[in-house]
This record gives structure tokens, C-alpha cells and sequence, in this order.
């Protein structure tokens, strides 16, 4: 369907979408539309030719590593040379000085304090509304229902269960806020004087170990809560005899509310499908909604329907008789796209124009509104706005994201340095020259992390030519990750980060199975991060508990000034040394094509652009657009090695679609793959695989939308 344009400024704008930046998201802003219009016509005159430029930049890099890798054959792998030749291409950079980040003011949230960091599609508003205020979970809540203790149960309730996690809960309080006598599980009153907390033991009254750890008290309707706060986090004991979890317990304790998703990006990246002016309006109108703070959403649940909104702060009340205000929502940040792709929403002498330039300017645009907020909950008090930016390709492509948010910041009347990047290591060129995409925008900084998916996608793709890479387990245990991993935190602690901004880790990629989270993901604070990736309020609450268990302010004062692993470890692709068992090729090609399938269908037929999608041994994986650049980039690498024949693809992709189509069949919107197998989601699946080689860095992007956009026009 062809959408009227409306001029503007030399542009071609879609012209919903100038009513809606006109209507909607610039009154209260204090920028007219002429000077919206005209600052982005000024944007794009300014750094649309540097944005293709840059991307001509990575393919020749590409060009030049392939030939490379071709000509060298299969000699053993050798580090110097390597080194010496990405060098002499550019792709190594010379390190900076030493040198500090100066930021600004930025959030406590993102600062100081070590919690976790909460991602969710901003096109769903049900899910942007409760990652906004998964700030605050209930710990009961969380354990009952996931598989903490044991297999979720599907009956009525059950006391046994109740019991375990009421035992649970008190040995975390034994353990982050134990009392100066007795257990938490002991308890039989709770109360607060003008010394803090008195919790009733035996008969006798205890006090918390550290008195100090008490804030205040809470009151909400029938519910007192006893305010507590262990490792700068909040922790509240709700007491209300009249609940039926507390009339069953001595002390008529009903829950143990943690503060939880301290930050929540926002995402209009991976996690969404939005191909067109249609689809960036809804993603777009959810962010500013956020921003107004007047978002709502109204959904059926359990057979009635609910309106969800934004939480309001929580006063509670000093032994003193003052009042302290904690923040009620998530910290929210927002992930623009990156670099790669342009869209038709905005268009220049008829030519489509990049995607990261409009999310840019519209993102911080729609942020206004939180800072010009007199009164009610602000989003940030440091009056910053924070802007994730994905997928940057090495110390220049920052250097242009740190001029494209000046000039944004100035066409909006922002004070300079308003905005914040966070800066998402997670292309090996980045990885690489960590250091130096810092600094080019240390003024600006507010993240640096790692653990993520595209950054495999990303070593695959660079290294496609040097050979075929190991399975799946091979690459966990690889050599470059773990150099990834241990680099980013000490080049990030290096660089001044520690107090000023966060150093974090990579999402968990299995939203169900929360009690292996529990077990392992207590291993990103212990490395030093501040702040790590999780899928679901659920998961945010389990995971706040791991910063009670780790002081992450003291580990990062432990590894401060130690030696940063080599280079060379990082530059080593995880080839495989032999032949890699057939049996184990054949089950890897089926999982990747099942994944690829599953993911792939909902996001062209439906435009759902993040899933949960099972595996071949049935465990519930979280597909996005990362996890899919991986399976296809795998499969890619091993079409190219020979390790697998592009009939044994087709027959793979053939045989899951079936699979997949019986996974869906529940779903009344989902159109079946097989038995023809030539609609636009299968279609992609197989563009993916057999053009993975061709795709930009591997980038699912360029199928994806193209594949959608044919869907949409069914
Ligand atoms: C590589 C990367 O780029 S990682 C970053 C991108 N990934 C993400 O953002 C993951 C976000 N997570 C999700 O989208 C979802 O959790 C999925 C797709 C993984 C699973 O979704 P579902 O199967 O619908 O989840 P499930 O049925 O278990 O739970 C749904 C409930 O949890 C809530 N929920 C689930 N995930 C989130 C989330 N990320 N934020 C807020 N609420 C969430 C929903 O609001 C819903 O509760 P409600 O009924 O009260 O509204
Ligand atoms: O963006 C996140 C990732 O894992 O990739
Ligand atoms: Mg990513």
C-alpha cells in the first residue's frame, strides 16, 4: 500500500507520522514543528552520507578479513600475523590515553547502585507498563510461580509449597538482613520504635544485626511494611494479619516485596518488529506514553478485564517522623536501532533515509517530556535521557553516535551532554578497540556490557572464511568469550566507570527456567558487573537477590587495576580442530532451523518481534532477532565449510516448519508453513541460512523487514 507523504522541509514525511510528531509528541515539548522539522532535515543533511559511508566502511573491512582468511587456507592459525594485518586495515585502532569518563549527572540507578536491568518490547504496551514497574517484585510471588521450587504448579494452591517458600524467603533475610538474635523464620511480631526494626524471637525482642540497615515504614491500605535496605537495595517485610498467607504466618508476614528491575530498557531494537510508519508510531506513541507518564493499557486477565498504568513513588516514614520517597518505576532507558537500516517514514530527494537518525531525534524528542515534568514521579531526577545504542561497529561509529545526539540535542534545545549512550559491546570490532569507543564518547557514557548474542552472530560472521567453528557447546567454553567477557569489566573499570556508570551482562536467554538462573546468574555480579539483562519481571525479582549475595562495589575495588587479558585471546576464532561428530551436525542444523522457524513466523506473519520459543529437547528459549543472527549465521558457516549441504537445509527447514506449525496450531492468527512452504516466513528463514554469508555482519534485519513488509501486503 502506497502511504501519502506530507513535505516538510525538503522531506518526504509519512503523513500519519507527521501528525503524530506534531499532535502527540511535540506540545509540551517547547519545539515548534518547524524547528523539529528543520533540525532533522539538518541531521540528515549532516550525517546521512557519514551513515552509508560507515556502513561501506565495515563491508570493505569484511572484504579485506575474507580475502585474507581465503588466501591463507588452512595454515595453522597464526595470532601475529592476524594482528599486524587487522591493523594495517584499520580494524585495530591505537589505544587511548588513560583517561576517566566524565559524564555528567547521571541516576543513582545507574551510578551507584548494582541491580538488575530489565528489557521488554516498548510495542507491547502491557509488558512496557510492567517492566516499568517490575521496580518493586514480590519475592513470594516470584518463587510460587516459577520453578524455583520445583515444577510450576498447574492445580489450586498449595500450602506445601507456600511453607517452602515462606522458609526460603527467611533464610534470604537470615542471610542479606539477619536480626542480632534468632531467624527470620522464628519471628512471631514485627514492629518499629524510635530504634528501627523489633522483630519478637522467643519471646525476646531482636534487633537487625546492622540497625542501621532499617529505613521506615510503609503503610498501603491494610498491608505495614517494614522497609529495610542491605547493598543500597530496598527490601520491604509487608505485615497484614488479615491476608490469608498472613494469618498463617506467626508474624502475619504476607510477603517480601524486593526492589527489583532497577533500570528497564525500553526496546525499539531487536525485541521489535517495526517496518513501517504504522508500526514506528505504536512504538514510538508506548516510549512517549512512558515519558507523559499517562500510559495505559487495558487487557482481559483471568476472565476480567484490568487497566494496567505506571506505579507512583512510595513514601515511607522515618522513626523520626520524616518522610523518604523511593522510586516507584524502573529507571527506563531506550534502545534506538543502530546504524544499519534506513526506512521509508521519512524520506529525501525519494530516497528512504537511516532508521538510527529518526529514532535519535523521535526517542529524545518524546524524553522531553520527563524533563520538563514540575510534579508526580520523574523518570530521571538527574535529568538525563538514556539512549542504548546497539550494534556500533568499532571507535568511529560511536565517535558519529556522540555527534548525531549533540546535533539532536541542540535542533531540541537540550543542554549539551542531556543525553547518555549506552554503549552495547557487542560487535567484535567494539570488542576489540573497547577502550577507544569509550572515550569517543566518554562525555556521554552511561554503559558499557557484554554477554550477548549478537556478539557471537558477529565472531561467526567476521571470521566466516577462517574455517568451520565449533557446536554450540564448544562455543561457551571458547576462548574469545571469555577474553570478551573478563576484558569489557576491567577496560571498564579502567576507564573510571566504577561510581559513575554500569558495567553489565547479558540477558537469560531461558524466560522459564528461573532456578538454574538463580544458581548461575549470581556469576555476572561476581565478575564485577553492576547490572545484568533478565526477560521478565519475574526473573528481576529472583535476580535482585544475587546483589545481596555479592557487594559489587568491593569486587569491583578487587579487580581494579588487574591485567587485562591479551588481545590475542579475543582475536581467536573458536574453529573447530577436527571433524565434528555427524551426529551432533545433524541435531545442531535441526535446533537452529527449528529456532530460526519459530522465531521467523511470528515476526513476518505477526510482526512479533521477541518469542519464547521451545527447543529440540522442549526447554523455552527467548528468540530475538540476536539469538536468530547466531542459528543463522551457524548454519552459514557450516553450508560454507561443507559440513552441510544446502539440500540437508532445505530438508531441515522443511521438516520444522511441520514442527513448528504443530507447535502453533493452538493460535488462531498463525498461518501454517508447510505443506507448500513458499509464504514470506518461510521464505526468510531460508534467506537467512542461505544468504547468511551476504548478509550485512550477518544482520537478520534486511530479510526480516523485507519478508514482513511483503506479509503486510497479503
Ligand atoms: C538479545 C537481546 O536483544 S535480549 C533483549 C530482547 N529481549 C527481550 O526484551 C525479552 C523480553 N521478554 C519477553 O518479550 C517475554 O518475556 C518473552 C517473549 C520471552 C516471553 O513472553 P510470554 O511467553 O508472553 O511470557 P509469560 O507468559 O511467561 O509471561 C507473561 C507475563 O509476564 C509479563 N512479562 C513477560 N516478559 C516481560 C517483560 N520483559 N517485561 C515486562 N513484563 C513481562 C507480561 O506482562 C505478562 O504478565 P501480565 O499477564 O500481567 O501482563
Ligand atoms: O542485544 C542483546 C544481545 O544479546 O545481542
Ligand atoms: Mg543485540
Amino acid at each position: 500500500m502506497t502511504r501519502s507523504a506530507t513535505p516538510r522541509h525538503g522531506l518526504e514525511v509519512d503523513t500519519d507520522f507527521a501528525k503524530f510528531i506534531e499532535a502527540q509528541v511535540l506540545p509540551g515539548t517547547g519545539v515548534t514543528a518547524d524547528a523539529f522539522w528543520q533540525g532533522y532535515a539538518g541531521l540528515l543533511d549532516g550525517f546521512a552520507a557519514e551513515n552509508a559511508a560507515l556502513l561501506e566502511r565495515r563491508a570493505e573491512l569484511q572484504r579485506q578479513i575474507d580475502a585474507w582468511h581465503k588466501a591463507r587456507g588452512n595454515q595453522p592459525w597464526d595470532a601475529a600475523a592476524y594482528r599486524v594485518f587487522l591493523t594495517e586495515i584499520g580494524y585495530l585502532v591505537a589505544e587511548p590515553a588513560p583517561f576517566a569518563v566524565a559524564n555528567g549527572d547521571i541516576d543513582p540507578e545507574i551510578a551507584t547502585l548494582a541491580g538488575p536491568q530489565l528489557v521488554v518490547p516498548v510495542s507491547n504496551a502491557r509488558f512496557a507498563l510492567n517492566a516499568a514497574n517490575a521496580r518493586w517484585g514480590s519475592l513470594y510471588d516470584a518463587m510460587y510461580g516459577s520453578d524455583v521450587m520445583g515444577p510450576v504448579p498447574s492445580g489450586g494452591f498449595d500450602p506445601a509449597r507456600r511453607d517452602a517458600v515462606v522458609a526460603k524467603a527467611a533464610a534470604f533475610l537470615d542471610q542479606a538482613l539477619p536480626l542480632d538474635g534468632g531467624s527470620h523464620a522464628d519471628v512471631t511480631a514485627y514492629d518499629a520504635d524510635a530504634q528501627g526494626l523489633v522483630a519478637t524471637v522467643g519471646g525476646q525482642a531482636a534487633r537487625l544485626a546492622d540497625p542501621a540497615a532499617f529505613v521506615g515504614t510503609h503503610r498501603d491500605g491494610a498491608d505495614t511494611g517494614y522497609v529495610l535496605r542491605h547493598n543500597g537495595l530496598h527490601v520491604e517485610l509487608v505485615i497484614n494479619r488479615d491476608h490469608p498467607i498472613g494469618a498463617a504466618s506467626a508474624s502475619g508476614l504476607r510477603d517480601v516485596v524486593l526492589e527489583a528491575a532497577l533500570s528497564a530498557i525500553q526496546d525499539c531494537e531487536d525485541s521489535v518488529a517495526a517496518v513501517d510508519a504504522e508500526d514506528k508510531i505504536g512504538v514510538y506513541g508506548n516510549w512517549l506514553g512512558l515519558m507523559k507518564g499517562d500510559l495505559a493499557e487495558t487487557f482481559e486477565k483471568g476472565g476480567t478485564s484490568m487497566t494496567r498504568r505506571l506505579e507512583g513513588d512510595r513514601t515511607v516514614t522515618r522513626p523520626d517522623g520524616s518522610t523518604v520517597t523511593l522510586q516507584g518505576r524502573a529507571l527506563l532507558l531506550v534502545r534506538n536501532v543502530g546504524h544499519l537500516m534506513t526506512t521509508d517514514v521519512i524520506r529525501k530527494d525519494g530516497q528512504s533515509t537511516p532508521e538510527g537518525l529518526m529514532d535519535a531525534m523521535v526517542t529524545v524528542a518524546c524524553a522531553i517530556h520527563d524533563l520538563k515534568k514540575t510534579e508526580g514521579p520523574r523518570n530521571s531526577r538527574a535529568g538525563a535521557i538514556y539512549v542504548v545504542k546497539p550494534k556500533m561497529h568499532g571507535p568511529e561509529e560511536a565517535a558519529f553516535a556522540d555527534r548525531v545526539f549533540a546535533h539532536v540535542e541542540t535542533a531540541l534545545g537540550l543542554t549539551p551532554n542531556t543525553v547518555k549512550l549506552g554503549l552495547m559491546d557487542e560487535e567484535r570490532r567494539t570488542s576489540a578497540n573497547l577502550a577507544a569507543c569509550i572515550h569517543a564518547i566518554r562525555n556521554r557514557i552511561f554503559f558499557i556490557n557484554t554477554g550477548f548474542l549478537d556478539r557471537t552472530g558477529d565472531e561467526i560472521h567476521t571470521s566466516m572464511h577462517a574455517g568451520a567453528f565449533v557446536g554450540r557447546d564448544g562455543m561457551k567454553t571458547a576462548t574469545w568469550l571469555k577474553a570478551y567477557e573478563d576484558r569489557n569489566v576491567l577496560i571498564g573499570l579502567a576507564s573510571g566507570m566504577r561510581g559513575r556508570a554500569q558495567i553489565g551482562k547479558g540477558m537469560w536467554a531461558k524466560p522459564d527456567a528461573l532456578a538454574e538462573m538463580l544458581e548461575v546468574k549470581v556469576g555476572h555480579p561476581k565478575s564485577g558487573a553492576s547490572t545484568a539483562w533478565v526477560p521478565s519481571p519475574t526473573a528481576a525479582t529472583l535476580h535482585a537477590l544475587h546483589y545481596h549475595q555479592i557487594d559489587v562495589a568491593a569486587r569491583q575495588d578487587e579487580l581494579q587495576g588487574q591485567p587485562i587479558p591479551d588481545l590475542d585471546l579475543l582475536l581467536t576464532p573458536a574453529l573447530a580442530d577436527g571433524p565434528i561428530p555427524q551426529d551432533q551436525v545433524l541435531r545442531e542444523l535441526d535446533n537452529s532451523a527449528q529456532g530460526i522457524l519459530g522465531y521467523v513466523v511470528r515476526w513476518v506473519d505477526q510482526g512479533i518481534g521477541c518469542s519464547k520459543v521451545p527447543d529440540i529437547d522442549d526447554v523455552q528459549l527467548m528468540e530475538d532477532r540476536a539469538t536468530c543472527r547466531i542459528s543463522a549465521q551457524y548454519l552459514a558457516n557450516w553450508l560454507e565449510h561443507g559440513l552441510i549441504t544446502e539440500a540437508q537445509v532445505e530438508d531441515a527447514l522443511r521438516r520444522m516448519a511441520a514442527k513448528v506449525d504443530g507447535q502453533n496450531a493452538g493460535d488462531p492468527a498463525y498461518r501454517p508453513m508447510a505443506p507448500d512452504f513458499d509464504g514470506p516466513a518461510f521464505l526468510a528463514a531460508r534467506d537467512l541460512v542461505l544468504t547468511g554469508t551476504q548478509q550485512p555482519s550477518g544482520y537478520t534485519e534486511p530479510a526480516l523487514h523485507a519478508r514482513r513488509a511483503e506479509a503486510k501486503a497479503i
